[in-house]
C-alpha cells in the first residue's frame, strides 16, 4: 500500500496563513481535531445504535502529552479510516473551500478565512512540521493505514500497526513547542472548549495523571424535575466563578431550532457595577464563544448561561455570524427566541407568581427596566410591569398605585429618589397620612421619563419637590394681615440669604409643619441631568442654584411660626427665623458649609437660653 506524494499547490497558501498564526491562535488546533475525533465517535456510535450493537460500545478520546516522543496524541475510538478515505478526506478534499476562497479574495486576511472556514485537520501545521495519522477503519477486514506528512506538504502512506478501530493524530513537536515547556496549557483549553462534550476526553501529560477533563453529563442537561438544586447551585458557582447562589434558574427549549438552554439569574445583590453575565454558547459540545452580541440580545446578557444549539456551524466566529447568509436566519431566530423566553418567564413570574416576584424584585429590579429601556419584545409585554415599594414597603405597579391612591391629586404620583436624603419629606408625607413610591435606583430617572413620554397624563414629582399643592393651604381670611407680618419679619431676619426664594406663608393643618423648602420639579430634574452630564459639578451646586425656583413654605398653624408672629423680641426672633431656615436647609441637604459654624452657634445659644430660664 505504500504511496507517496505532494499535496496540491493551493494547500501552500493555508500553510503560509496557519503559520501566521502560529503563536496566537493555537487553540485551534486542540478545538479541530478534537472535533473531529468527537464526530468520528459519534458517527460510530450512530452506526452502532442503528445495527443495534450499542450495548458494549463507549465512545472514549485521549488526548497525551509525550515528552519522550515529543509529540501531542489525540486518539479516539471512533469510526476511523480506510486508506480510501484518507485519499479522499485528507489528501484531496482539505481546504478546497479554503483554496477556492483565497483564489477570489487575495487580499483576504488570516482573520476572514479563519472567520468563514473550519481550518479543519490541517490546523495541526500550526504547531507541528510533521504530523503523522494512524487510523483504522471500523469496517471488516480493514486495515490500519499510517499517513505521514511534513509541513513542506510531502506526504507518504503505509500499511499501520494500528489494532483497534480509531484514530490517533500525532503531531511531532519542535524542542521550543510551548506546549512542551507548560501542558497545563492543553488541559485549560480541553476544558474551555469541550467541558461540555458528551464524549469522555482525558488528559495526560508529564506531571500531569491521566484524568478526565469534560463533564459528559452535565447537571443542567437533565429535564428540570430531576435536578437537583444544591447540585445545580453548586455547578453554576464553579462554572460561572460566583460566590453567590443563583437567584433562580430556568431551561428552555425550541425543537424546530435545536436550541436548548439554561438562564440563571444572578444574585447580584443590588451591586450595579458588574452588571453583565456570561452567556456561553456550544455547537455539538463544542465551545463557540461567550457573550456572542448578534446571537444574544443585550439584556438577557445581563444574565449567566449556557445555550447549545447544533445548527450552528462548528467552527464559528463573530464575523461568520455576521456575514455568512445561511447563518442569518438562525442567528436572529436564536435571538429572538431568547428574548421571548426570559419575557415570558419573568412575565409569567409577574402574572402568576407575584409573591416570588415580589421578593426577587430587590434583585432584578435593575434588570427589568433596563430591559425595558433598551429592548423591544421585553418592554412590549413587561413596560407596565415594573414594580415600586410606597412608603408603607408595599409593592406596585404605577398604574395599581395611580388606581389606588388616585384620592389626593389626579394622576400624580410623588416619589423619592433617596430615602434617607428626603426622610425629612418623607416624614411630613406619612404624618399627613400621604403616600409616595420610591424610586432609589440609579435607573429609576432614565425609566420615570420614559414613562411620562408613553403617559403624558401623569406626572411625577419628587416628594420635596412642588408639593404645596397636597396641604392645600390657603391662607386664612384672619390670618391674611398675620401672613404679612411674618413674612415681614422673614424677610428682614434672612436678608440676603433668602436670595431669589419665593416665600409662601400659609396654613398648613398639620401644626408640626413650621418651614419647608420646596424645589420646582422641572428646574430640580434639569439641575439633576446638568450633573449627571457633568455640565456642573454636584459640590458646587446646591441650594442656590435652585433657589430661584424654590419656595419657602411657612406654617402659621406652627407654633413657632406663631412666636414669630407674636413676639416683640427682635434678636430672639432673628435667631429663631435664622435657625428654622437652616434645618428647612439640613432637611433637603443643602446647608452651605460656611452656614455650618453659625447654625452650630446659634443652637448652643439656644440651649443656655433653654437652660437659663
Ligand atoms: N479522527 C478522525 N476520525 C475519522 N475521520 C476523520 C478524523 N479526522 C478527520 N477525519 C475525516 O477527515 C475529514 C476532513 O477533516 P477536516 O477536519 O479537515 O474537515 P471537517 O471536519 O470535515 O470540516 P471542518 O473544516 O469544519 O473542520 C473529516 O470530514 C473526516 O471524514
Amino acid at each position: 500500500m505504500k504511496q507517496s506524494g505532494m499535496l496540491s499547490i493551493e494547500s501552500k497558501n493555508i500553510f503560509n496563513i496557519l503559520k501566521k498564526w502560529l503563536y496566537t491562535e493555537q487553540d485551534i488546533v486542540f478545538r479541530e481535531l478534537i472535533s473531529n475525533a468527537c464526530d468520528a465517535v459519534e458517527k460510530l456510535s450512530n452506526i452502532k445504535n442503528i445495527k443495534g450493537d450499542l450495548s458494549e460500545y463507549k465512545g472514549v478520546i485521549s488526548v497525551t502529552l509525550d515528552a519522550d516522543k515529543q509529540c501531542i496524541i489525540i486518539s479516539d475510538n471512533g469510526i476511523g479510516m480506510t486508506k480510501e478515505e484518507v485519499q479522499k478526506y485528507i489528501n484531496q478534499i482539505a481546504f478546497s473551500g479554503a483554496t477556492d476562497f483565497i483564489n477570489k479574495n487575495n487580499q483576504a486576511g488570516s482573520e476572514t478565512i479563519i472567520g468563514h472556514f473550519g481550518v479543519g485537520f490541517y490546523s495541526s501545521f500550526m504547531i507541528s512540521n510533521h504530523v503523522a495519522i494512524e487510523t483504522k477503519s471500523y469496517l471488516e477486514d480493514a486495515k490500519a493505514v499510517r499517513w505521514d506528512c511534513n509541513v513542506d506538504m510531502s506526504f507518504s502512506m503505509n500499511e499501520g500497526k494500528k489494532l483497534h478501530t480509531g484514530t490517533d493524530v500525532i503531531l511531532y513537536l519542535d524542542d521550543n513547542n510551548p506546549y512542551l515547556k507548560n501542558p497545563k496549557l492543553i488541559l485549560d483549553i480541553i476544558k474551555k472548549y469541550f467541558v461540555f462534550s458528551k464524549t469522555e476526553i482525558y488528559y495526560e501529560a508529564p506531571d500531569i495523571q491521566r484524568q478526565l477533563v469534560n463533564i459528559p453529563e452535565p447537571v443542567f442537561r437533565l429535564s428540570s424535575n430531576l435536578i437537583n438544586p444544591e447540585e445545580m447551585n453548586l455547578f453554576y458557582k464553579d462554572f460561572f466563578d460566583d460566590v453567590f447562589d443563583p437567584l433562580f434558574w430556568f431551561k428552555f427549549e425550541s425543537i424546530d431550532l435545536g436550541l436548548k438552554g439554561i438562564l440563571f439569574f444572578r444574585n447580584t445583590k443590588n451591586n450595579t457595577e458588574e452588571l453583565d453575565g456570561k452567556i456561553k454558547v456550544y455547537s455539538r459540545g463544542v465551545y463557540i464563544g461567550e457573550n456572542i452580541r448578534e446571537l444574544i440580545p443585550k439584556f438577557v446578557n445581563l444574565q449567566s448561561g449556557i445555550i447549545e444549539c447544533d445548527n450552528l456551524p462548528l467552527v464559528v466566529s463573530r464575523s461568520t455570524i455576521r456575514d455568512e447568509d445561511s447563518n442569518d436566519n438562525v442567528v436572529s431566530l436564536i435571538y429572538e427566541c431568547l428574548a421571548q423566553e426570559v419575557t415570558i418567564y419573568i412575565n409569567e413570574m409577574f402574572e402568576k407568581h407575584r409573591e416570588k416576584y415580589e421578593a426577587y424584585w430587590p434583585n432584578i429590579n435593575a434588570f427589568v427596566k433596563y430591559s425595558i429601556l433598551q429592548d423591544k419584545i421585553f418592554a412590549s409585554v413587561m413596560a407596565r410591569k415594573a414594580i415600586f415599594m410606597d412608603l408603607t414597603g408595599r409593592y406596585y405597579t404605577i398604574k395599581e398605585y395611580v388606581e389606588k391612591f388616585e384620592g389626593s391629586e389626579d394622576n400624580v404620583v410623588y416619589y423619592s429618589s433617596d430615602a434617607v436624603e428626603q426622610a425629612y419629606y418623607i416624614g411630613i408625607f406619612k404624618r399627613c397620612g400621604m403616600n409616595a413610591l420610591l424610586f432609589d435606583h440609579v435607573i429609576d430617572q432614565p425609566f420615570m421619563r420614559k414613562y411620562e413620554v408613553l403617559n403624558p397624563s401623569l406626572k411625577f414629582i419628587r416628594i420635596d419637590s412642588n408639593i404645596e399643592a397636597i396641604f392645600k393651604g390657603e391662607i386664612k381670611e384672619e390670618d391674611k394681615q398675620n401672613s404679612e407680618v411674618v413674612s415681614d419679619k422673614i424677610k428682614s431676619a434672612l436678608g440676603d440669604r433668602l436670595g431669589n426664594i419665593e416665600l409662601k406663608i400659609t396654613n398648613i393643618q398639620h401644626e408640626s409643619i413650621s418651614m419647608l423648602i420646596i424645589n420646582d420639579e422641572k428646574a430640580r430634574r434639569m439641575a439633576d441631568m446638568m450633573e449627571i452630564y457633568g455640565l456642573i459639578n454636584a459640590n458646587n451646586f446646591s441650594a442656590k442654584e435652585l433657589q430661584s425656583k424654590s419656595t419657602l413654605l411657612i406654617n402659621l398653624n406652627n407654633e413657632i411660626v406663631r412666636f414669630i408672629l407674636n413676639s416683640n423680641n427682635e434678636e430672639l426672633q432673628s435667631i429663631v427665623i435664622n435657625q428654622l431656615f437652616d434645618l428647612a436647609l439640613l432637611n433637603q441637604q443643602s446647608l452651605e458649609p460656611e452656614d455650618v459654624e453659625n447654625f452650630v452657634n446659634r443652637s448652643e445659644e439656644l440651649l443656655v437660653r433653654a437652660i437659663r430660664k
